[in-house]
């Protein structure tokens, strides 16, 4: 008997799409000004986090196809809370970092805010992910870069968009994306990576597929999760490709020495 032939690509664009549909049903959840008043370390997060002006707020609310869910702004350092959302119920979040690097934040402040941020990334239970967004004309800052250490030291899975791509011609927005690449390969971090656009709307789909695999990959690991929280629908595609996902490994880079000392961004 033949196989029957299956469009990977297709399935993926499927996959894709359906991730971004569920996204859209997200709500503000709450506010907290540190992590320790943040929600119980249950469920399922995606963090998004990068540079003050990076993109963050701007990318949520393209990916959520609403216009004023994460306050953007002209003004840099414009979030100052943590912001958490939630997709479709409370077990499966969103959370808007407060942007790094902002001059105008005293540096006794920014010390603070490392050192939860750190403590949030490696030990927070609930997440499952982090979205790091660095603006295409100037990516990969010294702070990006401690995050992305820092990620790797809590075994997290890392995804990189390379915000405003609409500021550089094709062949420049390319560049920066192989450049990128490259530089990732150096520091010996496996992360992925793509370029973004909130206000093209470019690379919407895509990162809704990471995040989607993301939560799914947790779900598969935390049975008790999958049946409490009832994220699982009948749909035939999500179960199938749930069950690619128990089969792999899990592809995260190994534990590495952390680098303790606390950077100033540049
Ligand atoms: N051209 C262009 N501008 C963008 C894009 N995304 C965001 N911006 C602009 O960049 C500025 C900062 O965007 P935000 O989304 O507020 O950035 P943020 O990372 O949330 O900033 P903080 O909250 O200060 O950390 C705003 O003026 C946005 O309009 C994009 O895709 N293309
Ligand atoms: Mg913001």
């Amino acid at each position: 008997m033949s196989t029957p032939f299956t469009d990977v690509a297709a399935e993926h664009a499927v996959f894709n799409t359906k991730s971004r549909q569920r996204i859209q049903q997200t709500e503000f959840m709450t506010s907290a000004p540190t992590f320790r008043l943040c929600p119980p370390d249950v469920g399922l997060e995606v963090a998004f986090a990068g540079r003050s002006n990076a993109g963050k707020s701007s990318a949520i609310n393209a990916l959520t196809n609403q216009r004023q869910l994460a306050r953007s702004s002209k003004t840099p350092g414009r979030t100052q809370m943590i912001n958490f959302f939630s997709i479709g119920d409370k077990h499966r979040r969103l959370v808007d970092l407060p942007g790094y690097g902002y001059a105008a934040v005293p540096l006794e402040m920014k010390k603070e805010w490392q050192v939860e941020l750190e403590e949030y990334l490696v030990s927070r239970s609930s997440l499952a992910g982090l979205v790091l967004m660095t603006d295409i004309r100037h990516p990969l800052k010294f702070f990006d870069e401690q995050m992305l250490f820092w990620a790797k030291e809590g075994e997290l899975p890392v995804h990189i968009l390379l915000t405003k791509a609409d500021k550089l011609k094709y062949g420049a927005s390319k560049n920066a994306l192989l450049n990128t690449r490259k530089r990732l390969k150096e520091l010996g971090l496996k992360c992925t990576i793509q370029l973004f656009s909130a206000l093209r709307k470019e690379g919407l789909d895509e990162l809704a597929g990471v995040m989607g695999n993301w939560y799914d990959y947790q779900l598969n690991d935390n049975k008790i999760i999958e049946s409490s929280f009832n994220l699982l629908d009948d749909d035939p595609l999500e179960e199938e490709l749930l069950e690619d996902n128990e089969q792999s490994d899990s592809g995260q880079p190994a534990n590495e020495q952390s680098n303790n000392e606390l950077p100033t961004d540049k």
